[in-house]
């Protein structure tokens, strides 16, 4: 969008101040998904003045909370505003919408993808709002839904953004991104990302427009792994220092994964990048930064939520950020150590002493200069 003049539709244009939206909202959206996320996003969205159809599987869920005006089972402190119709008839959530926003797990993404193809208006754009890369095929979650659902433009929304505080209005902001190849044939302000851009914009959640999907889904994937790791630390009892530092090495280790995907590094500095992550591995709100906190402190994985099947993303990304890292040759020594941790038993005080124990490298990593160690030296 470099370049262009764009502004929301009630304000003056000022030319000369690139990089404004300026788009036509959508009149009705569906989002699918009943869950925590998936009922702020019917908020953020009924409260920008869309009409919302939001599905779930669960006509239960469905009918408390057309009768209660609230999600007792995800978010009970939370009203929803007017104009939010919640359904558990799929047909009738897509009927007329302009655009879907699809949020339930990542794990089920396929699934969703096989019983909206029936129902599906042509051509309109989908948003994921899930994390992760599939564990399957490697891929990047819009590329498997591309597969599944060709001819829709696929994009992302993403940021710091927890369900219960988003859905309570505490300001936050999100990067809306849908790949360039969705804009080049249209006039910019009938692109996806600018449509649903606007159409998500409140007084209390502010979209931003990428055009860099990769780098913006790498981040949602990877910030959920180094959340864990902050919290395995934390949990162990190391401090405040350790976190920052892991932090700040797994925006690196984002940017190295982005940029090998064809991303851009500049989006992982972003609300999708640095803010997710700055967010996430700040509060066990987090639901993958308390899984982290609770191993760290010796709780099995039985013992953690209290037996709950809780969504925690972070745990599946390990495992499909690690198998494509390896694949491509990129190096993630933070992702690697939730990796052993999970899924090959390895002690975590001694893989974090490891971590710690590396060659030193430069920052930013410069991949022909590697120092060795001290302990290494007096090995010899
Ligand atoms: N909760 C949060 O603060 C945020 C969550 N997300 C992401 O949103 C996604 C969904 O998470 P939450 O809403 O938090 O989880 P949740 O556990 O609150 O809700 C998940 C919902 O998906 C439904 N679901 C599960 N499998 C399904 C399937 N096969 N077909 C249809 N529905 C299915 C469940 O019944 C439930 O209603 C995750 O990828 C998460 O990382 C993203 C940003 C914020
Ligand atoms: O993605 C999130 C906030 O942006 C939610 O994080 P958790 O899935 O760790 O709860």
């Amino acid at each position: 969008m470099d370049g262009q003049t764009l502004r929301l539709p009630d304000q003056p244009r000022e030319p000369g101040r690139p990089g404004i939206v300026y788009a036509r909202p959508y009149t009705r959206i569906a989002v699918l998904g009943m869950g925590s996320w998936g009922t702020a996003l019917a908020s953020v969205a009924a409260a920008s003045g869309r009409e919302v159809r939001l599905w779930g599987r669960r006509e239960d869920l469905a009918q408390r909370m057309r009768e209660t005006g609230r999600n007792d089972d995800y978010l009970p402190d939370t009203p929803l505003p007017d104009g939010i119709e919640p359904t558990s008839d799929l047909a009738h959530a897509l009927d007329g919408a302009e655009a879907v926003l699809i949020v339930t797990p990542s794990s089920s993404l396929r699934e969703m993808c096989g019983v909206m193809r029936p129902l599906l208006p042509q051509g309109i754009p989908l948003a994921l709002c899930c994390k992760g890369i599939e564990r399957r095929t490697g891929y990047l979650l819009s590329h498997a839904v591309e597969e599944e659902l060709p001819g829709h433009p696929v994009g992302a929304l993403s940021g710091p953004t927890f369900a219960r505080e988003t859905a309570l209005g505490h300001p936050t902001a999100a990067t809306i991104a849908f790949e360039f190849r969705y804009t080049d044939r249209l006039a910019p302000d009938d692109s996806p990302a600018a449509r649903l851009s606007v159409s998500m914009s409140c007084p209390s959640f502010r979209p931003y427009m990428s055009d860099d999907l990769v780098g913006v889904e790498v981040g949602g994937a990877v910030k959920n792994v180094i959340a864990i790791a902050c919290g395995m630390m934390t949990g162990a009892g190391y401090a405040e220092n350790t976190r920052a530092a892991l932090i700040t090495r797994g925006i690196d280790e984002m940017k190295v994964l982005a940029e090998a995907l064809g991303g851009k590094r500049e989006t992982v500095t972003g609300l999708s990048g640095a803010g997710d992550l700055t967010l996430t591995c700040s509060s066990t709100t987090s639901r993958n930064m308390s899984l982290g906190v609770q191993l760290g402190e010796g709780k099995s994985r039985a013992e953690c939520f209290d037996g709950r099947d809780v969504v925690v993303e972070g745990e599946i990304s390990a495992a499909s950020v690690i198998e494509l890292a390896r694949r491509i040759g990129v190096s993630m020594p933070i992702c690697e150590a939730v990796h052993a941790i999970l899924y090959d038993g390895a002690d975590l005080n001694q893989t974090f002493t490891d971590l710690w124990a590396r060659p030193i490298e430069s920052e930013p990593r410069a991949l022909e200069i590697e120092l060795a160690h001290p302990s290494a030296m007096t090995e010899s």
